[in-house]
């Protein structure tokens, strides 16, 4: 029986999956195949939708992560991609705190079920912050380290923010944690295309995520345990989402969130720009904020998601409001 192929893109918040997805997505189309797309979104917007082609079939699963909140739709929603269109790949970018672990136990639970097969689990790190994660510790350092046990492709990417010394220093940690993996250093996900067609396409050298390297099934038997510890692995993330009223000076932007608490890790939204009346999406991922103009200009409402650790969503509203 043919089985579609599902690649995961797991990485923390703002590593640059959706840049990725974008690049695969244009190989697939490429290759002559026609990919799916599921995006799940911890905030109730999904505006990474609009980064990519429109022409692609996509489903949202907002609110929540597929690996606990929707751990049982995620089968739901493949069944529906592959009735409604037949794709010949089927591309699922997880949130940016999504216990990779608990992610993969749900789509091989849909694999029992489904004629579907996962070929690679593709893990975004972003090298400059993942060196000073693996300095704090904790929480996020802990996730970001299962993240990149599961991938059998990692790319660490933003190797502009860092120095040689760094990017080879960030490779080695990662190989500590991932002997197996195919590792790509990267600026902007820019992969060499024959190796992203290979893991588009099945190359020989993607192992299938569901047969693990020893050490990593037995992470993965333990992550058993876990989800019965932390039901919700993004427990500690506070997610807050804002709706702007009217147009917004571009400057104005870039004050605001140069003031964002230091707390708020990733922002991302959509607005209409006071000086040329454009939709415009801005991104904002550790300080670094870049604003484009939305093509095509889209109907999504004017809006923004703020993630990070225990920030108050009340404070955020109020810097957000003190507009005029
Ligand atoms: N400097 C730099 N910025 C990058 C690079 N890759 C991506 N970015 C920027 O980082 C931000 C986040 O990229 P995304 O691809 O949206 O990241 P993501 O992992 O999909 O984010 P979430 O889905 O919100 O977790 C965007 O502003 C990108 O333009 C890179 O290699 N270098």
């Amino acid at each position: 029986m043919k089985k579609t192929p599902i690649i995961i893109l797991a990485g923390f918040l703002g590593a640059g999956k959706t840049t990725l997805l974008a690049k695969l997505l244009e190989d697939a189309l490429d290759s002559g195949q026609s990919p799916a797309l599921i995006m799940n979104e911890i905030g109730d917007i999904n505006l990474d939708g609009l980064a990519v082609d429109e022409n692609v079939p996509q489903r949202e699963m907002l609110n929540g992560c597929i690996c606990c909140t929707f751990r049982a739709d995620l089968g739901t929603e493949i069944r529906r991609l592959a009735d409604e269109v037949s794709p010949d790949v089927i591309f699922i970018e997880a949130t940016g705190v999504a216990n990779p672990m608990e992610l993969l136990d749900a789509a091989t639970e849909a694999a029992l079920l489904l004629p579907i097969e996962i070929r690679a689990v593709a893990t975004v790190v972003d090298i400059a912050h993942w060196l000073k994660w693996r300095q704090a510790g904790g929480k996020t350092y802990r996730l970001m380290a299962d993240q990149i046990r599961c991938g059998t492709v990692i790319v660490l990417n933003k190797a502009d923010l860092v120095t040689t010394a760094e990017l080879e220093e960030g490779m080695a940690a990662v190989r500590e944690l991932n002997a197996h993996a195919l590792l790509y250093p990267a600026v902007r996900c820019e992969v060499d295309r024959s190796a992203r067609k290979e893991l588009i396409l099945g190359g020989h050298a993607v192992p299938a995520a569901v047969s693990l390297p020893a050490e990593q099934s037995r992470a993965t038997d333990r992550s058993q345990d876990r989800t019965r510890e932390h039901r919700h692995s993004y427990d500690h993330v506070t997610v807050y989402t804002h709706y702007f009223e009217g147009e917004i000076e571009p400057e104005w932007l870039k004050q605001t969130i140069s003031r964002l608490p230091d707390r708020v890790y990733r922002a991302k939204g959509v607005f209409t720009s006071a000086e040329s009346g454009e939709r415009m999406m801005f991104h904002y991922a550790y300080r670094q904020l870049d604003v484009f103009r939305i093509n095509p200009q889209g109907s999504v409402r004017n809006a923004a998601v703020f993630i990070g650790e225990q920030f108050s969503g009340q404070e955020l509203a109020s810097l957000l409001e003190r507009r005029r």
